[in-house]
């Protein structure tokens, strides 16, 4: 049967993602494996032996000149009958050769060297070199680190990779050394960064108890999943996938024609979330736009969404119309029209469900449904707004911030670091979920996720590469799933029918339907008729 041919994804990726998927089942295969050599260990030797045991006669027999086969053979004829007839003989034979064999048959592989070769402890000498000026202390009377000092004391771990780069070090350091200054740490990391080998991902884990330094090599997340149906249960988005050690579950995707086990970073939105509202952050090109892209195909599986692009450059052009799609807003009289509505939707919500609360009844219909406002670049609106004289759209995001998690309502902004300076206090507060793209300062991305990262950037960062934050959790490393703009040239035929696929039907857009949904109005600038003002008992009673 011919062989086909591995689909164009599984070509670049399949060595990250097979060691992802494969790293659970290699180790189970490996500690059985280990197991039954040990068990079986006496049996391979023996057998081992006689197979030696019998070419050395082999060998023997074709070595003996043919004249002197024949006493040969008559001698050992003789030694069978000896052994034949001698009381226990045939016993004794048995038990002498097993033993023959066992010795022959014993592991003559000699040990592997054990300690790093010469090059290897050129490197680590290196290393330790370079971490004085860091880790010295003038007044110490015994310093750990010291020039010429001896760096088995210091490293008491350490691995190497094939190419003989360091791939795991273990670094003690003295207990004067301020392990609990950001900027001491980030001294020494960036320090072992280029000394262990630029280009790759390293994670730092600093043990302030023990005054030890665990340095690893981080293998590159796969940046080459598609995005495609996740299995997620309801409230729960997927921003991206992160690294196995990270979190305990995996989410099966296809990969090509495979099936491939990857761990996600979940996001869970709704009543129960602590983390109701998502604040996206990146550079130009880092894939923000993707990751608001790819959270509204999941959103629209449960939910309705509406979108304000302040970038107004078409990027959700592919949503426009389609089932659940409220709208999507690339001006200003429409993006505050759009949030106006937004909000006012958020108070009627709260107020039903306060008021069936109040009557003992469980949260009425029309407020389960989730509501996705999903906002990409409000800077520039604000600015628009300002020259134009008018309100700053990002204040009628309030509401649905402040009081959108009880009525069911999810905000997600984007935006770029150049701009941050222009986000409104409430999109500062509300947004527990955090997620950086691109390349970023340790600085820059401690300022959104409130902590610095614990890995290091790879040299040439991919779109929709960075981390992620759930609230006060860690710091994860994050990698969003492909999910371009099916209307772009530049998308692949692949990827335009993976994001077609999952885009919802267009539904009222095209056909003119009987009546707009309850939760959509037909005039965007009008509230809908039962909206009251949001009574101060029921924003306490949300609170
Ligand atoms: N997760 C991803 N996987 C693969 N390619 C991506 C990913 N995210 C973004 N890209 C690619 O990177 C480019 C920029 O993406 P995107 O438009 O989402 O970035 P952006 O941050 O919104 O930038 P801009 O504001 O300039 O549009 C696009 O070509 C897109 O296809």
């Amino acid at each position: 049967m011919a062989r086909r041919p591995l689909p164009r994804i599984l070509s670049k990726d399949s060595a990250q993602i097979a060691r992802t998927q494969l790293a659970r089942s290699r180790e189970l295969a490996r500690t059985a494996a280990d197991s039954a050599t040990d068990v079986l260990h006496p049996l391979i030797t023996v057998s081992r032996g006689l197979r030696r045991l019998a070419a050395a006669g082999r060998r023997r027999w074709a070595d003996t000149p043919k004249d002197k086969r024949g006493p040969l053979l008559f001698l050992l004829a003789s030694l069978f009958l000896v052994v034949a007839l001698v009381p226990y003989g045939p016993l004794l034979a048995v038990v002498s050769v097993m033993a023959a064999a066992a010795w022959h048959g014993r592991d003559r592989t000699p040990p592997a060297p054990e300690g790093p070769d010469e090059a290897q402890t050129e490197r680590l000498q290196a290393l330790y070199e370079a971490l004085v000026p860091y880790f010295a202390g003038p007044d110490d009377p015994a310093p750990l680190y010291a020039h010429g000092g001896e760096w088995e004391k210091a490293f008491t771990a350490h691995e190497f990779e094939d190419g003989g780069r360091v791939g795991h070090l273990v670094i003690r350091y003295p207990a004067y050394f301020p392990d609990g200054d950001p900027e001491a740490r980030a001294r020494v990391e960036q320090l072992l960064t280029v000394k262990a080998g630029r280009g790759r991902e390293y994670h730092f884990a600093w043990d302030e108890e023990g005054n030890q330094l665990t340095v690893a090599v981080l293998a590159p997340l796969p940046s080459d999943l598609a995005a495609q149906p996740f299995v997620t249960g309801p409230g729960e988005t997927v921003l991206g996938f992160t690294d196995p050690s990270e979190v305990q579950r995996t989410l099966p995707l296809s990969y090509g024609e495979e099936q491939v086990d990857i761990p996600p970073v979940v996001w869970r939105t709704g009543i129960r979330s602590t983390e109701p509202h998502l604040l996206a952050m990146g550079h130009p090109g880092s894939g923000i736009s993707t990751l608001l892209r790819s959270i509204a195909l999941q959103a629209l599986r449960h939910g309705d969404v509406l979108i304000v692009d302040g970038g107004g450059t078409g990027e959700y052009a592919c949503l426009t119309g389609r089932d659940g799609v409220l709208a999507v807003e690339c001006a200003l009289p429409g993006a505050l029209a759009s949030l106006e509505w937004a909000a006012q939707e958020t108070e009627r919500r709260l107020i039903s469900i306060n008021l069936a609360r109040q009557a003992g009844d469980p949260p009425p219909e029309d407020t389960r449904r989730p509501l996705w406002i999903l906002v990409d670049r409000p800077s520039v609106f604000a600015h628009l707004a300002m020259t134009d004289g008018r309100r700053d759209p990002q204040t009628l995001l309030q509401v649905p911030l402040r009081h959108g998690r009880a009525a069911n309502v999810t905000v997600v902004v984007a935006e770029q670091f150049d701009s941050a300076e222009a986000l409104g206090d409430a999109v500062r507060q509300h947004t527990r979920a955090r997620v950086v793209l691109g390349t970023a300062a340790p600085r820059q991305v401690e300022t959104v996720l409130g902590v610095p990262p614990h890995t290091t950037q790879p040299a040439h960062v991919p779109p929709g590469r960075g981390f992620a934050r759930l609230g006060t959790g860690p710091v994860h490393r994050l990698q969003v799933p492909r999910t371009p703009d099916p209307y772009d040239d530049a998308t692949s035929d692949t990827d335009r029918q993976a994001v077609l696929d999952l885009l919802p039907p267009r539904g009222t857009a095209l056909e003119p339907a009987p009546a707009p949904t309850e939760a959509l109005p037909t005039d965007l600038t009008k509230p809908p008729a039962d909206t009251a003002p949001l009574p101060a008992e029921a924003v306490a009673a949300e609170g």
